[in-house]
């Protein structure tokens, strides 16, 4: 998919198992969205093949749309519309949709349901998005950042939901910069970056390596040049060291005493003073890091 000269998605190819919850994970800008909107039927792919249940998302739009759920990034609503009118009204257009007043009630919504949409809050827009997609009990609903905005509280029901629809057999696709909500809630993720797939895989197998550890070094002055590659001597061939920034390398590795020992030593030996050094379990976003050299978020 390209925009003028833009290639917006680049020969992405991946696949999505029924019944299960899929995460597209990206930075801003990867391709995430124009990616779901050529599943949804919404945009023509310039090239390539999309099938969504089997059926082409355009050409056989009209089967399709029954059986899918879609959630816009914002929008998808009027803006004078009151938030449970446009429930109820999206939930008429199907034929066996889910029980209104329960869902209006699992997301929150009464205390806003007489609201229009435009005065809705960005949270309170989000959930009603999120029940438009779900009451007509679709079989596989794509959700484009579902709980962008959302407080800790809708975000956990949210993610409850997902769950629930994912036990009823619903097939879940999503995406997100959030990588708690990728590790929390897929099956599988899809890492992509301008447009292309960069790794797949469940969230244990993207960030199982060595005792899947990490060690975050930040100094008080940047490092000398060459700084990644001598601390990779100093520490062996069983980690690796990435520069996030000039004051700051990640290595991914053992975590044990012998390397924090190896790695205040060797701050000795190049003169640096370490400002912090924060252990932690190897997450989507250094596997992010790893596979592009740059943040997952800005
Ligand atoms: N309608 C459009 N016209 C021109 N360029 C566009 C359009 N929509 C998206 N793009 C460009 O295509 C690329 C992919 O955009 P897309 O919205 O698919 O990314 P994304 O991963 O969903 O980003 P975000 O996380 O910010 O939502 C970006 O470089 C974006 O600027």
């Amino acid at each position: 998919m390209s925009y003028g000269d833009k290639t917006a998605v680049d020969g992405l190819s991946l696949a999505v198992d029924r019944g299960s919850i899929t995460a597209v994970l990206g930075p801003n800008g990867a391709g995430k969205t124009t990616t779901l909107e050529t599943c949804e039927g919404y945009r023509r792919p310039h090239s390539g093949r999309v099938r969504v249940l089997g059926l082409d998302p355009i050409a056989d739009r009209r089967r399709l749309l029954p059986r899918i759920g879609v959630m816009l990034q914002g929008q998808g609503a009027w803006s004078g519309v009151r938030a449970m009118e446009m429930l109820r009204h999206i939930a008429r257009l199907h034929a066996h949709p889910l029980d209104v007043d329960m869902l209006s009630d699992r997301l929150g919504l009464d205390e806003c349901g007489r609201t229009p949409y435009r005065r809705l809050s960005g949270g309170q827009q989000q959930r009603l998005g999120l029940a438009m997609a779900l009451v007509g009990r679709p079989e596989i609903v794509f959700v484009d950042e579902p709980t962008a905005g959302m407080d800790p509280a809708a975000r956990r029901t949210t993610w409850e939901l997902l769950r629930e629809m994912r036990a009823d057999g619903v097939t879940v696709v999503l995406t997100t910069h959030y990588l708690e909500e990728a590790e929390q809630l897929a099956d599988r993720v899809h890492i992509i970056d301008h447009g292309r797939l960069i790794a797949s895989g469940s969230p244990l197998e993207l960030t199982r390596g060595g005792t899947a550890a990490t060690i975050r070094l930040v100094v008080t002055r940047p490092f000398p040049p060459g700084a990644p590659d001598s601390l990779r001597i100093a520490l062996g061939d069983a980690t690796e060291v990435t520069q996030l920034d000039e004051r700051s390398l990640l290595v991914i590795g053992p975590a044990d005493s012998t390397t924090l020992a190896r790695v205040s030593h060797w701050c000795e030996e190049q003169g640096v003073l370490p400002e912090s050094l924060t252990l932690g379990r190897r997450s989507l976003e250094d596997v992010f890091l790893e596979l592009t050299g740059r943040e997952l978020q800005p």
